[in-house]
C-alpha cells in the first residue's frame, strides 16, 4: 500500500535510475502522446467501472488511472507541487 506522494517519488526514481524491466521507464520513452492515450484510456475504464462494476474493481481503475496521470506528468516534467498548487 502507498499513497500517491509516495508513488510519485517511487517513480521519480524510476525516472533518474531506469532499472532494467521497469514499465515506467518503457512509457517514459513512449513519450508524452504515448502517456496521454493511457490517462485517456483509463478514464474511460474508470468510468465503465463506476457504471458496470464492483467497488473493488473500480477501486483498481482508479488506481491505474492516478498511476497513469503520474506518467504523463513526470513526462512533461512537473512536479506534484505544480500540481497542488492549483488544489
Ligand atoms: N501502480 C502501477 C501501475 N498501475 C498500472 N500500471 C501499468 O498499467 C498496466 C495496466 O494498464 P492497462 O489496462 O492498459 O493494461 P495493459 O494494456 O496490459 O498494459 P500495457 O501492456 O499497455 O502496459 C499494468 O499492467 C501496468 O503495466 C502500473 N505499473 C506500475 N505501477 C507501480 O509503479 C511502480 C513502478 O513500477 P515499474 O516501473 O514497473 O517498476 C510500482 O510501485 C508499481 O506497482
Amino acid at each position: 500500500m502507498k499513497t500517491f506522494d509516495e508513488l510519485f517519488a517511487e517513480l521519480t526514481e524510476r525516472a533518474e535510475t531506469r532499472p532494467a524491466g521497469s514499465g515506467t521507464v518503457a512509457a517514459l520513452d513512449a513519450g508524452v502522446h504515448a502517456q496521454g492515450k493511457k490517462v485517456l484510456e483509463e478514464a474511460g475504464e474508470v468510468w465503465l467501472a463506476a457504471e458496470h462494476e464492483s467497488d473493488e474493481a473500480l477501486a483498481e481503475e482508479i488506481s491505474q488511472l492516478l498511476y497513469r496521470v503520474q506518467v504523463l506528468m513526470l513526462g512533461r516534467g512537473l512536479t506534484l507541487d505544480d500540481v497542488y498548487r492549483y488544489l
